[in-house]
């Protein structure tokens, strides 16, 4: 056997299985696409592509230590693995399972068609909880457990490399933006910070965009781009709940640790369901926003210059930063959905390209959610002024990032809040008020419904009427 793996966002030594494999090869080496379809595509910003060849380099390094040459191609998937092909003639190739955009989607089967005519065997291991196929829910819980629980795979102590490694240099890529610390050193760092005490304060810090940055993980990119995988950050969790004897550590602990199923749980919708990246979850929704695109709006919006200070303040945050936390992402989505009634596909696309942790799965799945299209969860309209008082109620957040408010150079708010809201509410509850409406609901909860979270069986009802901002913790029950 001779064997190439694979590099997707899988970019880490330690516990992975596709490395593991090729070390059984008599030859192996390792691959790490620049794919152009990536580039082109419309989530994708520079400083994805700074960050994964940040991670890349040190990957890179460690593996020729040990005797396996990782390749750096520029090219479509086809070709290169063609090239490689007729000059390596290599058997097996191994890569992690991805859920990824539409374009990934496609690469994966002109791959699997590429590899049927050419006689090359593809072996695909899961690196989340994310089950391939899924026929529905049911078990879905125990099955994450049962995968976060074995045990990490351990690194191979060398290949026999189809050829010996070399340095050659690799693309440059400016970032748009400062970058965090990237590699899985990096990551294997934050993680161990995080849950040896930062995560101590991690359920009061999470809300608010004056602590988050400090008191949140910031594990994001690095289960994005696989320096770490979810198995390595779910296990330490556990370990650290199990042995600290400090009890707020653990109960933040805790609280972290159901977000990491959160993260699987939103990424099987689209595993499950790829088109909901480019259409609503649930289709009696298709026609509400479409043809009322206000390109000037959106553009306002995404200068963070709305008028609305918080909203504006979070905007100009991510914007600078790459990051933002979940209650803040949820803000701008319901503002650019409810007040300003902005279709979340563009909304979603220009996220995705400031927000360096970008996964598929989950982003599309919250696009939907913020903005009432999932057809089955309670709508949740954020009130900017009520997040300013309860997450930055002296204001320093906000005059941090709109140091021009109460100047003549800050805009007048974009619309008036309270006739934008009436109308909003008045569309959608009409709309989920329908026979066909609330039928397809009961299917999509069927489909993509958590069965942990309490949500109730098909056909009893779902309320669909509360407009409040609740806690994030209740999250999961809502889809
Ligand atoms: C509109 C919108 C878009 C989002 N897009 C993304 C995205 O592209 N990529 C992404 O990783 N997260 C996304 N999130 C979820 C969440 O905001 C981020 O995971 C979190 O802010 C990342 O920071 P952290 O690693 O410090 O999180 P922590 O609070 O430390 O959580 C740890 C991990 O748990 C998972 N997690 C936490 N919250 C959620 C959640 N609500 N849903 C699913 N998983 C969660 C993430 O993997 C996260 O890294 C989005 C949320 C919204 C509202």
């Amino acid at each position: 056997m001779k064997a190439l793996v694979w590099l997707k966002r899988d970019l880490r030594l330690h516990d992975h299985a596709p490395l593991a494999e090729a070390a059984l090869a008599e030859g192996a080496a390792a691959l790490w696409l620049l794919e152009p379809a990536w580039r082109r595509s419309p989530e994708c910003d520079p400083q994805h592509l700074a960050f994964a060849l940040a991670c890349v380099a040190p990957l890179r390094d460690a593996l020729a230590a040990r005797g396996l040459p990782l390749w750096v191609e520029e090219g479509d998937a086809v070709p290169v693995l063609q090239a490689l092909h007729a000059r390596h003639g290599f058997t097996h190739l191994f890569s992690h399972e991805e859920t990824g955009p539409g374009w990934s989607y496609d690469r994966d089967r002109a791959v699997a068609a590429w590899c049927r005519a050419t006689g090359v065997a593809w072996h695909q291991w899961p690196q989340t909880g994310v089950v391939r196929p899924l026929k529905n829910r049911r078990g879905w819980a125990g099955r994450w457990q049962a995968r976060m629980e074995a045990p990490q795979v351990a690194v191979p102590a060398g290949w026999r490399g189809l050829e010996p490694p070399r340095a050659t240099p690799l693309p440059l890529a400016p970032a748009s933006r400062p970058l965090p610390a990237a590699g899985e050193a990096a990551a294997r760092a934050l993680l161990d910070d995080f849950v040896a005490g930062r995560a101590r304060g991690y359920r009061r810090a999470l809300s608010s965009p004056l602590t988050a940055a400090d008191g949140c993980s910031r594990l994001s990119p690095h289960l994005a781009f696989g320096t770490l995988s979810m198995r390595q950050v779910h296990q330490a969790t556990e370990a650290a709940i199990r042995s600290t004897p400090d009890r707020a550590l653990a109960h933040g602990l805790r609280g972290f640790a159901g977000r990491l199923r959160w993260h699987c749980h939103f990424m099987q919708k689209l595993e499950d369901e790829p088109a909901v990246e480019f259409r609503n979850f649930a289709r009696a929704c298709d026609g509400l926003r479409e043809d009322h695109f206000d390109r000037e709006r959106f553009e306002t919006w995404c200068e963070g210059r709305t008028g609305f200070p918080m909203v504006d303040a979070c905007m100009r945050q991510l914007r600078a930063t790459g990051w933002l936390n979940f209650r803040m992402r949820a803000m701008l989505v319901s503002f650019a959905a409810y007040h300003l009634w902005l279709h979340w596909r563009e909304p979603g696309l220009f996220l995705a390209r400031q927000f360096l942790d970008f996964e598929p799965g989950i982003h599309w799945s919250q696009m939907q959610m913020q903005s009432g299209t999932t057809g089955i969860n309670t709508l949740r309209i954020y009130s900017p002024a009520k997040q300013a008082r309860d997450h930055d109620p002296d204001g320093t957040y906000v005059r941090r990032w709109v140091p021009e408010l109460g100047t003549p150079a800050y805009p007048k708010p974009i619309v008036d809040e309270r006739t934008a809201l009436a109308a909003a509410r008045e569309r959608l509850y009409g709309l989920r008020r329908t026979a066909e409406a609330r039928q397809e609901a009961d299917a999509i909860q069927q489909r993509h419904g958590s069965r942990k979270s309490g949500l109730p069986r098909a056909g009893l009802q779902r309320r669909g009427t509360s407009v409040k901002a609740g806690k994030d913790t209740r999250q999961q029950e809502l889809f």
